[in-house]
């Protein structure tokens, strides 16, 4: 058994204080046992400015929450994923990357994947989000190994392409990762019902750190996410729902979970292909 700790943050928009109450977090979930600790969406900041992120953001390669998050692991020797960062890149357009990594008990850097799906969506008249204007997409889907099975990385608004979680999953992966800053609107309709449903088609544990509350900015903060990080097992049971707070939970991931789920369900291995609507 693996003990894995979901971490429910409120960033705000200030990346060295978001670094220290990560790390406190950390070495709490640590200390109650955890060798596996998950953060959610752009823990290193949550802006409504692209004015703001182009003063405090940095690149990957100097960017100080994954140095720092990157000694926490290698100083407990523990795994840790971390939901995502928001990065520069060297993009002509000057776009940042939604990037979520697998650090290693030795503070390596094992897999990296830069979120797929941008939420460029128009919830209501008064909420819209046009994700693509300040990030920029990826490409590719990423499984990695770890001690506990092979995790498929996503993030946030991937959750809403069930094929993605369908392609990881028959790639081997038995943990799916979707950390997220769901909004509060569309989080209440369909965040459980989502998180349990890519778990159950694909027989895999779901494991789903948010951030939560509302987000403080310099110029005044009017962003609000859902919270209720989440985790589900193979079978579709919510092992940990951390509800609106600040704070982490821990729960225990069996190796065999996933394999069970299959085998009394095995959808995952029947496919059939059929004529006029296949993706790609
Ligand atoms: O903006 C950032 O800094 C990082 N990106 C996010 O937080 C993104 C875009 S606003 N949020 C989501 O994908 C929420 C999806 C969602 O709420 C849904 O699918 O309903």
């Amino acid at each position: 058994m693996t003990k894995a700790a979901l971490i429910t943050l409120n960033s705000s928009d200030d990346p060295v204080a978001n670094l220290a109450m990560t790390t406190d977090l950390i070495d709490a979930a640590v200390g109650r046992g955890a060798t596996f600790v998950l953060t959610p969406e752009v823990t290193n900041c949550v802006s409504t400015s692209l004015a703001h992120q182009e003063a405090v953001l940095c690149t990957q390669g100097t960017d100080p929450t994954l140095r720092g998050l990157r000694e926490t692991a290698a100083r407990h020797r523990v795994w840790l994923l971390i939901g995502s960062l928001a990065l520069k890149t060297d993009d002509a357009d000057g776009r940042f990357a939604n990037r979520s990594f697998l650090i290693d008990p030795a503070g390596k850097i094992v897999a990296k994947y830069d979120k797929i799906h941008m939420f460029d969506v128009t919830v209501s008249q008064s909420e819209s989000y046009r994700e693509s204007a300040g990030y920029r997409p990826g490409d590719k889907a990423v499984v990695a190994d770890g001690p506990f099975g092979r995790i498929g990385m996503t993030i946030c608004y991937d959750l809403r392409f069930p094929y993605l979680y369908r392609d990881l999953a028959q790639a081997g992966a038995e943990v799916l990762t979707v950390p997220s800053a769901f909004s509060e609107t569309t989080g209440q309709a369909h965040w459980h019902v989502l998180l349990r449903a890519r778990a159950i088609e694909t027989g895999s544990y779901i494991l789903a750190p948010a951030q939560t509350g509302l987000h403080a900015e310099a110029a005044g903060g009017k962003r609000r996410t859902y919270g209720h990080s989440l985790a589900v097992s193979p079978w579709g049971d919510v092992m940990y729902d951390g509800g609106e707070d600040v704070g982490y939970g821990i729960v225990e991931i069996d190796p065999n979970a996933a394999k069970d789920a299959r085998s009394r369900i095995p959808s995952l291995a029947h496919d059939r292909s059929y004529e006029g609507t296949a993706h790609e």
